[in-house]
């Protein structure tokens, strides 16, 4: 995609996690967070990526091959260095998830997924709980933070699924969720993103939780003192060899 080129926050990256890429963040001393956005084809992920990174709705896009573009954000006072892959849509073969490699090299370099599917396209939807188990199984032993969002919110009169239906369904799953239009609100695109972008912060900092913090500045017990435990030491000592020597 060539439409971003010149905005000077964007780069384009080879592929995720290339040593250049990560080597030009490494040498700006950023601390990198690294967001895929998943999903089925024509829900709009170029789009959503495009929205964040550039403020702007452009209508059509070429078919996406996987995009990486990076930008900074503000995190609590923090300046993070964030990599948003935009990806090809996923397709479904007879109710199997058709995964690419790429496409799974992508969700096990993320940090965090975005998982978009459109209000407009019901398969889309009935995708989401499969693609978040397969996301699981890449990332196994951790709970990576995951965002679902349904987009096209402004094409009620075509709507295939309740926005209702995807909160339920986020929040079976443990997920955030945020209905979006893509096209027409940009708040809660950057919304999406950058809660995102605080969960994966948090985790890369665990030592910096509040109750971390808290627990740092209770003063703790003063140890013995040293000439004090010596004394007692050498008190019981004594006291023994008097007993034994009495026998
Ligand atoms: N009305 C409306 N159209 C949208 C919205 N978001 C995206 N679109 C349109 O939906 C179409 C598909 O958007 P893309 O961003 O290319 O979708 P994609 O998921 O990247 O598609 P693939 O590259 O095929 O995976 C485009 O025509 C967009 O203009 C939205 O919020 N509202």
């Amino acid at each position: 995609m060539r439409l971003i080129q010149n905005m000077c926050t964007i780069a384009e990256y080879p592929a995720p996690g290339s040593a250049a890429a990560e080597c030009c963040l490494a040498a700006a001393g950023r601390r990198l967070v690294k967001i895929a956005v998943v999903g089925a084809s024509g829900v709009g992920k170029t789009a959503l990526v495009v929205r964040f990174l550039t403020k702007r709705f452009i209508g059509d896009y070429e078919r996406n091959a996987g995009n990486l573009y990076t930008r900074q954000v503000q995190i609590e006072g923090e300046t993070l260095a964030i990599q948003v892959q935009d990806t090809p849509g996923i397709q479904v073969h007879e109710n199997a998830l058709g995964c690419s490699e790429q496409l799974n090299r992508c969700i096990r370099w993320a940090d965090a997924v975005v998982m978009v599917f459109s209000i407009t396209d019901h398969k889309s939807y009935e995708l989401i709980g499969q693609l978040h188990q397969h996301v699981q199984q890449l990332h196994p032993g951790t709970r990576l933070p995951v965002v679902v969002v349904a987009n096209k919110a402004d094409l009620l009169h075509v709507k295939q699924v309740d926005p209702q239906l995807g909160l339920q369904l986020a929040s079976m799953l443990g997920c955030l969720f945020y209905e979006v239009s893509v096209s027409e609100n940009y708040n809660d695109v950057y919304n999406a993103f950058h809660v995102l972008c605080k969960a994966v912060s948090h985790k890369q900092q665990p030592s910096s939780t509040p109750e971390k913090r808290r627990s740092s500045l209770i003063p703790r017990p003063k140890s013995p003192n040293m000439q004090d435990l010596k004394r007692r030491f050498k008190q019981a000592l004594s006291a023994k060899v008097r007993t034994v020597t009495s026998v």
